[in-house]
Protein backbone atom coordinates (compact mmCIF):
# COMPACT_ATOMS: atom_id res chain seq x y z
CA UNK A 1 0.00 0.00 0.00
CA UNK A 2 0.95 3.21 -0.68
CA UNK A 3 2.06 6.10 1.98
CA UNK A 4 -1.04 8.04 0.30
CA UNK A 5 -3.31 4.86 0.12
CA UNK A 6 -2.82 4.74 3.63
CA UNK A 7 -3.15 7.49 5.44
CA UNK A 8 -5.94 9.69 3.03
CA UNK A 9 -8.51 7.01 3.47
CA UNK A 10 -7.70 6.99 7.18
CA UNK A 11 -7.26 10.70 8.52
CA UNK A 12 -8.00 12.56 10.78
CA UNK A 13 -8.14 9.48 13.02
CA UNK A 14 -6.03 7.90 15.06
CA UNK A 15 -2.29 7.43 14.79
CA UNK A 16 -0.01 4.97 17.80
CA UNK A 17 3.48 5.80 18.29
CA UNK A 18 6.22 4.41 19.83
CA UNK A 19 8.73 6.39 21.88
CA UNK A 20 12.40 5.07 21.84
CA UNK A 21 13.78 5.61 18.14
CA UNK A 22 10.66 6.20 16.76
CA UNK A 23 9.57 10.22 18.60
CA UNK A 24 12.68 10.44 20.80
CA UNK A 25 16.85 9.58 20.67
CA UNK A 26 16.57 8.15 24.03
CA UNK A 27 19.70 5.84 23.44
CA UNK A 28 22.69 8.09 24.87
CA UNK A 29 20.87 8.21 28.62
CA UNK A 30 19.74 4.94 28.29
CA UNK A 31 23.66 3.91 27.06
CA UNK A 32 24.75 6.84 30.23
CA UNK A 33 22.46 4.68 32.78
CA UNK A 34 23.60 1.13 31.50
CA UNK A 35 27.35 2.05 31.45
CA UNK A 36 26.62 3.02 35.43
CA UNK A 37 24.93 -0.25 35.96
CA UNK A 38 28.07 -2.29 34.37
CA UNK A 39 30.58 0.16 36.60
CA UNK A 40 29.31 -0.67 39.70
CA UNK A 41 29.26 -4.38 38.91
CA UNK A 42 32.71 -4.16 37.97
CA UNK A 43 32.40 -4.48 34.75
CA UNK A 44 33.53 -2.67 31.27
CA UNK A 45 30.92 -0.62 29.40
CA UNK A 46 28.91 -1.49 26.75
CA UNK A 47 28.68 1.57 24.99
CA UNK A 48 26.06 3.54 22.97
CA UNK A 49 26.88 1.41 19.69
CA UNK A 50 26.07 -1.57 21.62
CA UNK A 51 22.80 -0.26 23.40
CA UNK A 52 21.19 1.68 20.59
CA UNK A 53 20.93 -2.12 19.42
CA UNK A 54 19.99 -3.51 22.70
CA UNK A 55 16.53 -1.06 23.39
CA UNK A 56 12.90 -1.83 22.22
CA UNK A 57 11.73 -4.31 24.10
CA UNK A 58 11.95 -3.09 27.59
CA UNK A 59 14.54 -2.30 30.33
CA UNK A 60 14.09 -5.85 31.87
CA UNK A 61 15.45 -7.07 28.64
CA UNK A 62 17.78 -4.13 27.84
CA UNK A 63 19.53 -4.52 31.38
CA UNK A 64 19.61 -8.58 30.60
CA UNK A 65 21.15 -7.77 26.92
CA UNK A 66 24.07 -5.91 28.90
CA UNK A 67 24.42 -8.21 30.92
CA UNK A 68 25.23 -11.11 28.33
CA UNK A 69 26.47 -8.31 26.11
CA UNK A 70 24.54 -9.34 23.35
CA UNK A 71 21.10 -9.12 21.54
CA UNK A 72 20.16 -12.66 21.87
CA UNK A 73 20.45 -13.58 25.73
CA UNK A 74 19.65 -17.06 27.34
CA UNK A 75 17.40 -16.92 29.88
CA UNK A 76 19.88 -16.88 33.56
CA UNK A 77 20.01 -19.63 35.34
CA UNK A 78 18.63 -19.16 38.52
CA UNK A 79 21.93 -18.23 39.97
CA UNK A 80 21.82 -15.09 38.15
CA UNK A 81 18.49 -13.90 39.67
CA UNK A 82 20.00 -11.71 42.29
CA UNK A 83 22.77 -10.08 39.59
CA UNK A 84 19.72 -9.39 37.45
CA UNK A 85 17.46 -8.00 40.15
CA UNK A 86 21.21 -5.91 41.47
CA UNK A 87 21.71 -5.03 38.03
CA UNK A 88 17.75 -4.02 37.40
CA UNK A 89 17.92 -1.53 40.97
CA UNK A 90 20.83 0.45 40.01
CA UNK A 91 19.80 0.59 36.46
CA UNK A 92 17.07 2.08 37.30
CA UNK A 93 17.98 4.14 40.08
CA UNK A 94 20.78 5.81 37.19
CA UNK A 95 18.43 6.27 34.44
CA UNK A 96 15.64 8.00 36.83
CA UNK A 97 18.32 10.80 36.80
CA UNK A 98 19.54 10.53 33.25
CA UNK A 99 16.29 10.73 31.66
CA UNK A 100 15.82 12.96 29.42
CA UNK A 101 19.41 14.64 29.95
CA UNK A 102 20.70 14.32 26.51
CA UNK A 103 17.39 13.19 24.66
CA UNK A 104 16.69 14.65 21.66
CA UNK A 105 13.70 14.69 19.34
CA UNK A 106 14.25 13.43 15.88
CA UNK A 107 13.88 15.43 12.75
CA UNK A 108 10.34 15.88 11.32
CA UNK A 109 8.44 14.83 14.72
CA UNK A 110 7.27 17.74 15.95
CA UNK A 111 6.24 18.95 12.69
CA UNK A 112 4.28 15.99 11.52
CA UNK A 113 2.62 15.48 15.47
CA UNK A 114 1.50 19.43 15.45
CA UNK A 115 0.42 19.29 11.84
CA UNK A 116 -1.33 15.68 12.83
CA UNK A 117 -3.23 17.29 15.92
CA UNK A 118 -4.41 20.55 13.59
CA UNK A 119 -6.45 17.99 11.47
CA UNK A 120 -8.13 16.65 14.39
CA UNK A 121 -6.03 13.12 14.59
CA UNK A 122 -6.31 11.50 18.20
CA UNK A 123 -2.84 10.10 18.81
CA UNK A 124 -1.09 7.79 21.84
CA UNK A 125 2.22 6.75 22.92
CA UNK A 126 2.53 3.09 22.91
CA UNK A 127 5.86 2.06 24.51
CA UNK A 128 8.12 -0.76 26.02
CA UNK A 129 9.27 1.89 28.30
CA UNK A 130 8.82 1.21 31.36
CA UNK A 131 5.75 3.91 32.62
CA UNK A 132 7.59 5.66 35.39
CA UNK A 133 10.16 6.82 32.64
CA UNK A 134 7.52 7.63 30.34
CA UNK A 135 5.55 11.09 30.96
CA UNK A 136 9.08 13.02 32.48
CA UNK A 137 10.77 11.79 29.07
CA UNK A 138 7.47 13.30 26.96
CA UNK A 139 7.64 16.55 29.31
CA UNK A 140 11.35 17.11 28.49
CA UNK A 141 11.30 17.02 25.29
CA UNK A 142 8.09 18.98 24.92
CA UNK A 143 5.93 16.44 23.29
CA UNK A 144 3.34 15.61 25.80
CA UNK A 145 0.93 17.94 24.64
CA UNK A 146 0.47 16.05 21.27
CA UNK A 147 -0.95 12.61 23.45
CA UNK A 148 -4.35 11.84 24.93
CA UNK A 149 -3.28 8.36 25.98
CA UNK A 150 -0.06 6.83 27.10
CA UNK A 151 0.46 3.47 27.45
CA UNK A 152 3.74 2.22 28.77
CA UNK A 153 5.53 -0.87 29.41
CA UNK A 154 4.15 -2.06 32.68
CA UNK A 155 0.51 -0.27 31.49
CA UNK A 156 -0.52 -4.02 30.10
CA UNK A 157 0.88 -7.57 31.68
CA UNK A 158 2.33 -7.80 28.40
CA UNK A 159 4.55 -5.42 25.93
CA UNK A 160 5.13 -5.20 22.33
CA UNK A 161 5.14 -7.40 20.46
CA UNK A 162 2.08 -8.49 21.69
CA UNK A 163 -0.68 -6.67 20.15
CA UNK A 164 -2.75 -5.72 23.50
CA UNK A 165 -0.94 -2.27 24.03
CA UNK A 166 -1.78 -1.33 20.83
CA UNK A 167 -5.09 -2.33 21.19
CA UNK A 168 -5.84 -0.36 24.72
CA UNK A 169 -4.50 2.42 23.40
CA UNK A 170 -6.52 2.57 19.98
CA UNK A 171 -9.56 1.61 22.08
CA UNK A 172 -9.00 4.57 24.83
CA UNK A 173 -8.91 7.14 21.57
CA UNK A 174 -12.42 5.58 20.46
CA UNK A 175 -10.52 4.26 17.44
CA UNK A 176 -11.24 1.37 15.04
CA UNK A 177 -8.79 -0.57 12.83
CA UNK A 178 -9.90 1.00 9.52
CA UNK A 179 -8.84 4.62 11.00
CA UNK A 180 -5.97 3.45 13.62
CA UNK A 181 -2.28 3.59 12.18
CA UNK A 182 0.79 2.72 14.61
CA UNK A 183 4.39 3.93 13.85
CA UNK A 184 7.17 2.52 15.14
CA UNK A 185 11.24 1.92 14.35
CA UNK A 186 11.70 -1.98 15.34
CA UNK A 187 10.24 -5.77 14.19
CA UNK A 188 8.24 -5.64 17.90
CA UNK A 189 6.11 -2.18 16.44
CA UNK A 190 5.43 -3.89 13.12
CA UNK A 191 4.44 -7.68 14.47
CA UNK A 192 2.30 -5.74 17.32
CA UNK A 193 0.61 -3.91 14.06
CA UNK A 194 0.35 -6.82 12.68
CA UNK A 195 -1.22 -9.39 15.25
CA UNK A 196 -3.48 -6.07 16.05
CA UNK A 197 -4.81 -5.71 12.34
CA UNK A 198 -3.74 -2.22 12.14
CA UNK A 199 -1.58 -0.80 9.51
CA UNK A 200 2.31 -0.36 10.36
CA UNK A 201 4.46 3.20 9.30
CA UNK A 202 8.23 2.18 10.30
CA UNK A 203 11.17 4.19 10.51
CA UNK A 204 14.83 3.78 9.14
CA UNK A 205 16.47 6.20 11.74
CA UNK A 206 15.40 4.14 15.30
CA UNK A 207 16.72 1.27 16.57
CA UNK A 208 15.72 -1.59 15.32
CA UNK A 209 18.77 -4.45 15.05
CA UNK A 210 19.82 -7.80 12.95
CA UNK A 211 17.48 -7.10 9.92
CA UNK A 212 16.74 -4.08 8.03
CA UNK A 213 13.35 -2.48 8.55
CA UNK A 214 12.67 -2.34 4.92
CA UNK A 215 12.49 -6.31 5.08
CA UNK A 216 10.06 -6.43 8.42
CA UNK A 217 6.53 -5.75 6.45
CA UNK A 218 5.49 -2.57 7.38
CA UNK A 219 2.89 -0.95 5.15
CA UNK A 220 5.14 1.70 4.15
CA UNK A 221 8.92 3.17 5.08
CA UNK A 222 9.95 6.62 5.97
CA UNK A 223 13.04 8.08 6.77
CA UNK A 224 11.39 10.89 8.45
CA UNK A 225 8.19 11.37 9.99
CA UNK A 226 6.79 14.44 7.47
CA UNK A 227 6.88 11.77 4.85
CA UNK A 228 3.84 10.98 6.55
CA UNK A 229 2.14 14.58 5.66
O1 LIG B 1 12.74 -0.83 25.13
C1 LIG B 1 12.34 0.24 25.63
O2 LIG B 1 12.53 0.51 26.83
C2 LIG B 1 11.57 1.28 24.85
O3 LIG B 1 11.13 0.83 23.64
P1 LIG B 1 10.09 1.52 22.65
O4 LIG B 1 9.76 2.94 23.11
O5 LIG B 1 10.85 1.52 21.38
O6 LIG B 1 8.92 0.61 22.69
MG1 LIG C 1 11.27 1.89 19.48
Amino acid sequence: MSLKGLFNARWPGCALFDLDGTLVDSAPDLAAAVDQMLAHLGRSPAGLANVRNWVGNGSGVLVRRALARQVDWEPPAAKDDALYNDAMAIFYHAYRQLNGQQAAVFDGVTDCLAHLKTLGCRMAVVTNKPDQFVAPLLQQTGLEQYFEVIVGGDTLAVKKPDPAPLVHAMEQLGGTRGTTVMVGDSVADVSAARAAGIPCVAVRYGYNFGSSVDSLGADAVVDSLTELL
